[in-house]
């Protein structure tokens, strides 16, 4: 139970009055996994077992809890099943995991929501936790069987910077290795997300996303479970068809959620602040993709080591791609990845989610035998993308 006070205010950390934007905070940001995957795969089981494994850190384990973007009118929201109404609450359970022990905490709700009084957003409620409670070192996030994660990576990654005190570390999928590609073929309707409702002439051309799809094409881990129940093919046919989507996804195998390692799995991924083509690829050509999957696929553009007249461009490209002028583009990124090599002996990382996208500078060694520069996208319809955008074209 919170002994905390709900009437004093948050504390206010490190208000310096410093409100630019800095490359190099100086406050420790807590970093966030979000663990997403299809209803029963084994989130809840994954988390347990983090809970009980040493890791010398103190996570904050968050269970079934809701974000999603915009208002949250009233409290408790109605459990329809899906989560992309307007609520942003977290649910209350909240455990704390220390040195291989547990503990159940409970987030004090105020006005019924504890984010209504801060920001309207999620991430305020999960900020305002870790400004009360300060000593965590980690949060970890399980997501209702049906997230979209497109709709709730945003909220942590482009509050990154802006003095927020989390950060996305990356997304962790649980796939249920014997139940997905039914998910992925046959998804009913309550595995449809928000968009593919809204369509109600369907192009047949385009086959239906499931929400087994966006997790998959959102996911930096994937952790393929419940490889019990399926024989070695059947595990090869779904890994197969994993990489078809997501190509740059790294796969863990496991066993009611046993993860052989924490680190690199689920803890310190840092899948937003380097770039790793992955060790499943990339073997994929540059426009050439898998049909495996009709759905979703990933593309590996290449550009050469760019000048500086070269990197407007290429940034150019970029904007084209994902932000088309004219009507809407029929195509769909979820997710862009870069590593640019510059003339200068630089490295640049592109890293984006939807239609945002943020370069920065990369480590001046990064871990890649890449000899050019190369943008990943991952998404939906990308043999449209217009051609005459990449720059091998020119
Ligand atoms: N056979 C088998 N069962 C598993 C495995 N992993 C988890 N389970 C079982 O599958 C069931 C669902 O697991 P959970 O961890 O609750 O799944 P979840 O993803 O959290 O489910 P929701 O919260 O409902 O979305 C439980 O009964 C687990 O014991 C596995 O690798 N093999
Ligand atoms: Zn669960």
């Amino acid at each position: 139970m919170s002994d905390s006070d709900e009437e004093s205010p948050p504390d206010l950390v490190d208000a310096t009055g410093d409100t630019s934007i800095s490359a190099t905070p100086s406050t420790k940001k807590v970093p966030i996994t979000i663990i997403t995957g299809y209803l029963g795969a084994g989130k809840t089981t994954l988390l347990n077992y983090i809970l009980t494994a040493e890791h010398g850190k103190k996570i904050a384990v968050i269970l079934n809890g809701k974000l999603g973007p915009g208002q949250h009118e009233s409290y408790p929201p109605a459990n329809t099943g899906t989560e992309f109404g307007n609520t942003a609450d977290i649910e209350k359970s909240l455990t704390v995991a220390q040195d291989g022990q547990s503990a159940e905490e409970w987030i004090p709700l105020q006005n019924g929501c504890i984010c209504c009084s801060v920001k309207d957003s999620g991430v305020a409620a999960l900020e305002s936790l870790v400004e009360r409670q300060k000593n965590f070192d980690y949060i970890l996030l399980e997501t209702t069987g049906v997230a979209d994660p497109g709709n709730i990576a945003p909220m942590f990654w482009m509050d990154e910077g802006l003095n927020s005190s989390i950060c996305l570390d990356g997304i962790v999928t649980v796939v249920d290795a014997k139940n997905i590609l039914k998910s992925l073929d046959e998804p009913t309707r309550e595995e449809l997300p928000e968009l593919e409702h809204e369509h109600h002439e369907h192009d047949p051309s385009s086959p239906l996303m499931s929400t087994a799809h966006l997790q998959i094409s959102h996911a930096d881990i994937i952790i393929l479970n419940k490889t019990d129940l399926v024989d070695t093919d059947e595990l090869e046919a779904v890994k197969a068809r994993i990489l078809s989507i997501n190509a740059v996804a790294q796969i863990v195998v496991t066993n009611h959620s046993r993860v052989s390692s924490l680190s690199g799995t689920v803890l310190d991924l840092s899948a937003y602040s380097s770039f790793s083509a992955g060790p499943n690829g990339p073997d994929f050509s540059s426009k050439g993709h898998s049909h495996l999957d009709p759905t979703l696929s990933t593309i590996n553009i290449s550009f050469p080591v760019l000048d500086e007249a070269g990197f407007s461009k290429l940034e150019g490209c970029l904007e084209n791609i994902l932000w088309p002028s004219g009507n809407a583009k029929p195509y769909e990124v979820h997710r862009t990845k870069g590593l640019l090599r510059l003339t200068n002996g630089t490295f640049k990382m592109i890293q984006g989610v939807r239609e945002i996208f943020d370069i920065t500078d990369a480590p001046s060694d990064p871990d890649q035998a890449i000899e050019g520069s190369r943008v990943v996208l991952i998404g939906r319809n990308l043999d449209r993308v217009p051609s005459d955008l990449g720059w091998h074209d020119k």
